[in-house]
């Protein structure tokens, strides 16, 4: 018997035939002899509609505790229709939304971004929702919503019931997270976008953690922390009314939660390379002219930084020194760089952690200590879940130690 929690998002449950589609898929689940945790959220654009009301009636005006308060109502609504729908279809389900004794989520009073307080709710999962579903009882959480001590109503953020599904998913333990909405699955991009774009049958979580942070809507960029590698996890459409459809699996994490950072130094000694030329910003085509030229004999980039005057890049000790004279060919036969310098030996080390994304002074943490002990930053990039300094190889080992002791 398996713990199953199926989310439908706003479109899912969009129309009346919608929301019975979903009821279905839900019932036929449990008839198979599997444990069924709904989480709905509001029906269609009732939050963005709620913004819009609030807006025109009184503005800024209104207090976070207010406007939490009032978007909570969209997912009070759908969780009473789906619990209602899925008992006309013969099984038991209940309704649980935040003024309820059994709601697990539980939140700071941040009232539009609540922080989740994992170990109280997981609390609640154990206490309440696992005991309804050993009575046969389908729970219908309200998705996007919290509580807090004081038992005022907080929101998760926009898009916030994927972050609730697998957050409840985590906390009883669940096999697996279903994803229901409106398009077939994770695509190559926004189909709303591009008409091109192709469903993907996989992607790794940290893949999808990284698109979603840079704007796919299909998945809040926060659900995925709540995913353990043995809870399966997929995005699926609601178009055919069953949960057991193909749609895109979500693989992984490599790395489990409790490392939310980690930290590592490469082996391998690394060289710059700095290539220089006037108003590189206004050339196009010299990237490529540059990866192309490296590409054809094979050599990896490391790291690639683009300034006004100079393109730096990050080659292994041995590429560079080949790297060194490919590039210089390209500088002395064409007309757009000046010259090309090979530079020392050099450090990488790499922090990756999904928490990059919500810690404010991340980067001055990491360069402070560095800081502190003079050790020469050559050059750092940052993604919104990554960190990579380079540093000279002789500062490398002192400056993993310390990135080290300061972040973990
Ligand atoms: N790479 C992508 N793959 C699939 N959908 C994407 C992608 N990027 C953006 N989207 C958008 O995400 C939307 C689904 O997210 P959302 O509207 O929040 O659904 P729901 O209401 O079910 O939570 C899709 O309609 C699609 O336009
Ligand atoms: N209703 C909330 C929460 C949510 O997650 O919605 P959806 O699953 O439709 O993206 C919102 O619109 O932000």
């Amino acid at each position: 018997m398996a713990i199953v929690v199926a989310k439908f998002g706003g479109t899912s449950v969009g129309t009346g035939e919608r929301i019975q589609k979903a009821a279905k898929s839900v019932v036929n689940e449990y008839m198979q002899g599997n444990k069924v945790i709904v989480v709905v959220s509001a029906i269609n654009k009732t939050t963005d509609e709620s913004i819009k009301l609030v807006q025109d009636s009184m503005g800024k005006l209104v207090t976070e505790k207010q406007l939490a308060g009032i978007l909570s109502m969209g997912e009070m609504q759908s969780v009473r229709i789906m619990a209602a729908t899925i008992e006309s279809l013969g099984v038991k389900a209940e309704y649980i939304d935040p003024f309820s004794e059994k709601w697990p989520v539980i939140t700071d009073s941040n009232y539009l971004e609540a922080k989740i307080d994992k170990e109280k709710t997981e609390e609640k999962v154990l206490t309440y929702i696992e005991k309804l579903l050993d009575q046969g009882i389908i729970p219908v959480v309200c998705g996007f919503l919290g509580r807090d001590l004081d038992g005022n109503v907080t929101t998760l953020g926009r898009g916030g019931s994927d972050v609730s599904a697998f957050l409840l998913g985590q906390c009883i333990g669940a096999d697996e997270v279903v994803i229901v909405t409106d398009v077939k699955g994770v695509m190559s991009t926004d189909p709303r976008k591009l008409n091109t774009a192709r469903k993907l049958d996989k992607i790794t979580v940290e893949e999808m953690i990284d698109l979603a942070n840079y704007g796919a809507q299909v998945l809040h960029p926060n659900a995925l922390r709540y995913k353990d590698p043995s809870i399966k996890a997929k995005i699926i459409s609601f178009e055919y009314g069953d949960l057991r459809v193909q749609g895109t699996d979500i693989i992984g994490p490599a790395y489990p939660e409790e490392d939310v950072i980690t930290i590592t130094k490469l082996d391998e000694q690394l060289a710059v390379l700095a290539v220089v030329g006037e108003d590189l910003m206004n050339k196009p085509g010299i990237l490529s002219s540059i990866t192309e030229r490296v590409n054809e004999h094979n050599l990896t980039i490391y790291g690639i930084s683009t300034g006004e005057s100079s393109i730096t890049l990050f080659f292994k000790y041995d590429d560079a020194l080949k790297a060194h004279e490919i590039l210089h060919d390209l500088v002395i036969n064409g007309d757009m760089l000046s010259s090309i310098s090979l530079g020392q030996k050099i450090a990488m080390v790499s922090l990756v952690s999904h928490e990059f994304i919500d810690t404010p002074g991340i980067i001055s943490n990491i360069t402070k200590p560095l800081h502190e002990e003079n050790i020469n930053i050559v050059e750092l990039s940052s993604s919104q879940t990554s960190v990579v300094i380079f540093v000279d190889w002789e500062d490398g080992e002192r400056a993993y130690n310390l990135v080290k002791e300061t972040l973990e």
